[in-house]
This record gives C-alpha cells, sequence and structure tokens, in this order.
C-alpha cells in the first residue's frame, strides 16, 4: 500500500495564534496524546522570540516536559541561530526553517527581506549539520500573499530551491492563508518540481476556503506523499490576518485512506487528541 506522512502541526502552528496563553501542562497533554497516534513527526513548537509570538514562550519546557516515544521526531522551529541553539538544548529531533515566497510577509513575519532571511538561515544550517539535526524548510505564501497579493510560481520555487540547496532535508509548501486553488497549487508545483525533486516536496494547506483537500489531491496527483495538518484544524499564524487553521489531521486521514493510502494513524485516538486540542481553544 501506498505510504502517505502527516506530518502533525497541532502543538505549533494549530496553538501559536491563540490570545489566551494555555498552560504549558496542557500543551504537554497534547503532545502526549498525539504521540500515541501513530506519527512519526510532531512538530511541538518554536524558538522564536517571545514578544512576537508570545504563546511559544515556553518552548523548552514543552519539550522537557513531554514524554517522547523513539519512533517519532519532535520537531522546533527555529527563525535564527539563538532559537536553534534553544531548540538543541532543549533536545529537539530536529528543527525547521522558515522562509516566505513573497516579500510582504517576510518582512511581517520575520521582520527581514526574503534574501536577509537566506543569510540568516545559512549558519543555521551549517551548525544543525555539524551537530547532525535535520533540518526541514517551509515556504510560505507559495500561491498567494496577505500583503503582496498572487505569488509567481517562479518566485516559490527559487526559495524552495535555495532552502534545498541549502541542505534542508525536504520543503514544506505552505498555502500561509488557505488561498490555493487547484488550479493555482498545479501551476506552483509545476515550476517547484522542476528544481526540487518531488519526494522531497510536502505540502502545507490552510483551509479558510474550505480547499485543502481538493489541493491535496492536487499535489498527490503529483507524487506528493508528505502533508502537515493540524489535529482539530487549529491554528493559523499571528502575521497571516485573516487565514484559518491547518487542514485538519483527521480529515486528511480519513482522505487518504478512502483512497487506499496508509498513514498508520489511529482515528479513534486521534479524535480523542482532537476533542483534547478544541477545548484548549475554549
Ligand atoms: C525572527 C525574529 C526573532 C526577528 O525579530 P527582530 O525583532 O527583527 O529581531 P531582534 O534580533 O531584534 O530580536 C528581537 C527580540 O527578540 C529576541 N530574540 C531574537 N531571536 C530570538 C529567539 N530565537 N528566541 C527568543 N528570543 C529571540 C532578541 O533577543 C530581542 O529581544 P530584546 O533584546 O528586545 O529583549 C522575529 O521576527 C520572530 O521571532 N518571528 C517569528 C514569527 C513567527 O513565529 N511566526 C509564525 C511561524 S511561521 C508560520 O506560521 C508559517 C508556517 C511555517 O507555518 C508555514 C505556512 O503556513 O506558511
Amino acid at each position: 500500500m501506498d505510504k502517505v506522512t502527516l506530518f502533525e502541526m497541532g502543538p505549533r502552528d494549530g496553538l501559536q495564534n491563540e490570545k489566551k496563553l494555555i498552560d504549558t501542562t496542557d500543551k504537554i497533554k497534547l503532545v502526549d496524546l498525539l504521540s500515541e497516534c501513530g506519527f512519526s513527526k510532531i512538530e511541538v513548537t518554536s524558538f522564536v522570540s517571545p514578544k512576537w509570538v508570545p504563546q511559544m514562550a515556553d518552548a523548552a519546557d514543552v519539550l522537557a516536559g513531554i514524554h517522547r516515544n523513539p519512533a517519532i521526531a519532535y520537531a522546533a522551529l527555529t527563525p535564527n541561530l539563538r532559537g536553534y541553539d534553544g531548540a538543541k538544548a532543549a533536545r529537539a529531533d530536529e528543527v525547521a526553517i522558515f522562509a516566505s515566497a513573497s516579500e510582504g510577509f517576510s518582512q511581517k513575519n520575520i521582520n527581514c527581506s526574503i534574501d536577509e532571511s537566506l543569510e540568516r538561515f545559512a549558519p543555521v544550517l551549517a551548525a544543525a549539520k555539524a551537530d547532525n539535526i535535520p533540518v526541514r524548510g517551509y515556504v510560505s505564501c507559495v500561491t498567494d500573499c496577505p500583503y503582496d497579493g498572487p505569488t509567481p510560481p517562479e518566485n516559490t520555487a527559487r526559495i524552495a530551491k535555495a532552502l534545498y540547496d541549502m541542505g534542508c532535508y525536504e520543503i514544506s509548501l505552505g498555502d500561509t492563508i488557505g488561498a490555493a486553488t487547484p488550479e493555482t497549487t498545479s501551476l506552483m508545483l509545476q515550476a517547484v518540481q522542476q528544481v526540487v525533486p518531488i519526494a522531497k516536496l510536502a505540502g502545507h494547506f490552510h483551509d479558510t476556503h474550505a480547499r485543502a483537500l481538493d489541493n491535496i489531491e492536487v499535489c498527490l496527483g503529483y507524487g506528493l506523499r508528505t502533508f502537515d495538518a493540524a489535529v482539530g484544524g487549529l491554528g493559523g499564524c499571528p502575521y497571516a490576518p485573516g487565514a484559518k487553521g491547518n487542514v485538519a489531521t483527521e480529515k486528511v486521514a480519513t482522505l487518504l485512506h478512502s483512497k487506499g493510502f496508509a498513514t498508520g494513524l489511529d482515528l479513534e485516538k486521534l479524535a480523542k487528541a482532537s476533542q483534547f486540542a478544541q477545548n484548549l481553544k475554549g
């Protein structure tokens, strides 16, 4: 059976935009519930500036408190070397850097231009290589930007290639505001697949206009076999106004199972984690 990997985003992308500070113990409980579900990858938190994203200020405590399943890679976002050092000290199994295909979002999200961000990521990649810690790369706004409008496919391809060439083991293509359509997803993939092997690409769709599953089906057609999703459809980015949550993990798993793909996920346990996650949001 063809296998698809779902990279669980709930504890990080799902919670980062919550205004009410969630107790560290509840975040740990969410990760522990997710660790029972059959994931091989869970993004737990981010080592970003607490002034920018207060909800993630307890990153080290969350990573210190979880019950680790050795079969799971527990990941963290790292915008710079300081974040990387924090993630390493907290024993993140892998880290992720995040760039944007559009200038407007880059400035609003990480306070620098795209090219400056790539320069900032270089020492993170070098340190991670020396430490043998895998680095994932995100490209945001792959089809649309909340500030600059539609993103030309060649811009997305340029950033995806830059992150791949720098040493990221996988490039996650982010529809940050959930504005992608099957048509724009397809045009974007046509450009990206010319510069990064399909097997190294992942899809990351927000479900603002309930098109995430259609876009995932397009990606499956191109051969992508890794998707990011958040339990309960949690989330949004604080610097992408109007963006809704990631596509719900349980919806993606159900779609994949109906199409004959194996995910290794236990849908009953996922439902339990989803209920807990949604209660956290109140
Ligand atoms: C990149 C910066 C730090 C630049 O922020 P800055 O203000 O330009 O940089 P700075 O170096 O002047 O730092 C500002 C303050 O933060 C501190 N600082 C600096 N770095 C760190 C760090 N790593 N950890 C903790 N603290 C840090 C630093 O020490 C300083 O503290 P102060 O001196 O004022 O007390 C900031 O813009 C930032 O943290 N941005 C993160 C925004 C974010 O997390 N967005 C959400 C994640 S991206 C996303 O959701 C999209 C994605 C990945 O899911 C895919 C998709 O859907 O598209």
